[in-house]
């Protein structure tokens, strides 16, 4: 069977990544709008009706309206905006998660594909919190740096014309209120919001996230081996997984840290550093902020829903 698929806000950042991803796709009919229709209610209303899969690609507004323009109830969706990652009705496009999550998105009707800075979060405290390694009481930091696409056409457009200064290195969300706190803090099973507090880089594309830990005040101290052997196990359960995890070892600097490492790919990669004598440990995450974070992610969310099988069918 062709799934015909529908990507609403075809022309934005994720929405021409996912378009390129499926091009060469032969087992898919891409059903395009016409631009001067793109923003039209009506015309969007019949493409979305007719779809086998709706992929959104769009600010949060248009996603909900989106949404309510569904009328059937054979149409299903993937959300790349943050409108629906926690709420009723919708299951995470996370797919790596927990072992029977491939299978839950692959009967899913209604999923919300991730957020870029939050799974490379949830993709350790998920696993450790679920392995009693770390409490989910921890109060949890969180650093990372994006490439500038992250800010999607307004930041791309920005950098590319060297407006606004382009710093190599831009803190920001200082008001420690970013929209992916509630998803960060949910699907990694964390009591308390972290303290989240991403930076932007004077570079297109690619994301790393790092987790530090203050371990001394935890009744048992786990080693670095310790959380990583844990991390390691769960990825190891996930046949097709696109996060794999790096052997432990003791290194001052690392040329895979390097943000634009699995650029143009679909996959993610995890470290653990530790210092066994300060009972710290960093968890650092590498992946594409426009792959795993967003477009990557909705292509193997969309083959999951399809029933094709992600690992050997999503073009890295
Ligand atoms: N960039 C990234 O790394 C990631 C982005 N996302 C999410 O994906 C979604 C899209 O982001 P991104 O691609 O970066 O954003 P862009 O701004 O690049 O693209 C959004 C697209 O939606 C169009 N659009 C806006 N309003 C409507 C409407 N009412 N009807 C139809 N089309 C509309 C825009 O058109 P116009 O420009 O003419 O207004 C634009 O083409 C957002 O919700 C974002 O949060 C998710 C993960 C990562
Ligand atoms: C660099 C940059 O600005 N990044 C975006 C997040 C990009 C992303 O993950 O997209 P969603 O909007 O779908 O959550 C931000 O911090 O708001």
């Amino acid at each position: 069977m062709v799934a015909k698929i529908f990507i609403d806000g075809e022309a934005g950042t994720t929405g021409l990544q996912i378009r390129e991803r499926l091009s060469r796709r032969r087992d898919i009919e891409l059903v395009s709008i016409p631009a001067d229709k793109r923003k039209d209610v009506e015309t969007r209303r019949a493409l979305l009706n007719a779809a086998d899969v709706a992929i959104l690609c769009l600010p949060d507004d248009a996603a909900r309206e989106s949404v309510s323009l569904i009328e059937n109830d054979t149409t299903k969706v993937i959300d790349a905006s943050t409108a629906h990652r926690v709420a009723e009705g919708w299951d995470y496009g996370f797919a790596e998660m927990d072992r029977d999550h491939g299978a839950k998105i692959a009967t899913s009707k209604r999923v919300a594909n991730p957020g870029c800075y939050p799974q490379g979060v949830i993709a350790f405290l998920r696993p450790l919190i679920n392995a009693g390694i770390v409490p989910e009481d921890l109060p949890i930091t969180v650093n990372a740096i994006s490439g500038y696409s992250g800010g999607g056409r307004s930041m791309i457009e920005a950098y590319e014309k060297g407006e606004g200064g382009n710093a190599p290195f831009m803190p920001y969300a200082l008001g420690l209120n970013h929209k992916h706190l509630p998803e960060m803090r949910l699907y990694s099973k964390l009591e308390k919001t972290p303290l989240f507090q991403p930076a932007v880089g004077d570079y297109a594309q690619g994301m790393v996230t790092f987790v530090p830990l203050q371990l001394e005040t935890l009744a048992k101290v786990p080693t670095g081996a310790e959380l990583h052997a844990a991390v390691a196990d769960h990825y190891a359960g996930i046949p097709g997984s696109f996060v794999d995890v790096a052997p432990f070892e003791a290194v001052e600097k690392l040329p895979g840290l390097d943000p634009q490492t699995f650029n143009g790919t679909n996959h993610m990669r995890l470290h653990v550093f530790a210092n066994e004598k300060r009972a710290q440990a960093l968890l650092v995450a590498v992946y594409d902020n426009l792959g795993k974070g967003a477009s990557g992610a909705a292509v193997q969310n969309l083959n999951l829903m399809l029933g094709i099988d992600g690992s050997t069918s999503l073009a890295a």
